[in-house]
């Protein structure tokens, strides 16, 4: 569990977190959405300890990070593919962090093995390639069998396949009752790995809930319709006042549910083919609600 409570941060005239409130739950995954600038990465970094707050504070199990006696053991955090010694090899750089962390030889064998890196785990790490180097980042992360985890965006630079290991890995890690907190730029990858959003833009905050609830709340409900009877249905529709659009022989039936049209088609006596709600897309979501705290906006002209 997360807790962040009037956290603020100002980098001289930029004020990169502003009075940010909100709680991650243990057992899901959170994912953490903004704009670019909106200040995830100034967060993360002050859950870690690496920032201080100007104001406000976060805490991580009910204490600040520096208060935590094992602080690998209970947060593990992928900031970016952190540095490794070109010369040195997974193995060797995961030892270094475990003695350093009192953390016995053991587990470095065990997380290489849960990263898919065994194999490769005696070559050196300069040699790696971007998704190995991730691999390598996520094995730190969990060298500590932490209650919460945090990544900023795992994902940058994988492979599809690397992109779906990601996601089952945080759907276990949190269905073993963990923490994962997760930020990142592909919407339609979060759409499928958070349950709940943190979202901010500006350094403020947008919404926080289930991902579900943001779709719905920021996008419009539809049900598509096709009927080898089209003519019948639109009448039926029209009768009723329930607007719709037409498009390759199939009708998007606005502001009725499913269950709606489907009665209201059998009451007609018309036969459907598909009857199918539609729900708007995470990315729909986040433009709608974020699009006043973009900070830079392409292609519009600068004010003078
Ligand atoms: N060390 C720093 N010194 C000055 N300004 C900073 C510093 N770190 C971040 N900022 C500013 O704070 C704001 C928030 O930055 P941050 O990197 O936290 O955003 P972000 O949401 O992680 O962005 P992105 O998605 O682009 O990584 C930005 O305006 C950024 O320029």
């Amino acid at each position: 569990m997360i807790e962040a409570t009037g956290l603020t941060k100002r980098y001289g005239p930029t004020l990169a977190v502003d009075d940010l409130s909100f709680s991650v739950s243990a057992g899901r995954v959170t994912g953490f959405l903004g704009p670019n600038g909106a200040g995830k990465s100034t967060t993360m970094r002050m859950m870690l300890g690496l920032d201080r707050p100007t104001a406000g504070d976060v805490r991580i199990g009910n204490r600040h990070y520096d208060e935590l006696d094992h602080p690998l053991r209970t947060v593990g955090a992928l900031l970016e593919a952190g540095w490794v010694h070109p010369n040195r090899s997974a193995r060797n750089h995961l030892r270094w962090i475990a003695r350093s962390n009192d953390i016995p030889d053991r587990r470095v064998d065990e997380v290489l093995g849960l990263v898919g890196l065994t194999s490769v785990a005696g070559k050196r790490a300069g040699g790696y390639s971007l998704g190995m180097q991730q691999r390598l980042g996520i094995a730190g992360a969990l060298l500590g069998d932490p209650e919460v985890l945090l990544f900023d965006e795992p994902v940058n630079g994988l492979d599809p396949e690397g992109i779906h290991w990601i996601r089952e890995l945080m759907h276990t890690l949190a269905g073993e009752g963990r923490t994962v907190f997760v930020s990142s730029h592909l919407l339609s990858e979060m759409a499928q790995t958070a349950q709940d959003l943190v979202v901010i833009g500006r350094g403020k905050l947008i919404y926080q809930g289930t991902t579900d609830d943001f779709v719905a709340s920021a996008t419009a409900r539809t049900v598509r319709v096709r009927s080898p009877q089209l003519p019948e249905l639109k009448q039926a529709l029209t009768r009723r006042e329930v607007s719709f659009d037409e498009s390759d022989g199939a009708l998007t039936v606005s502001g009725m549910d499913s269950d709606a049209v489907g009665e209201l088609a059998f009451a007609a006596g018309v036969t459907l083919h598909e009857l199918a709600p539609q729900r708007g897309s995470l990315e729909q979501a986040f433009m709608q609600l974020t699009g006043e705290a973009v900070e830079f906006h392409t292609g519009e002209p600068t004010p003078d």
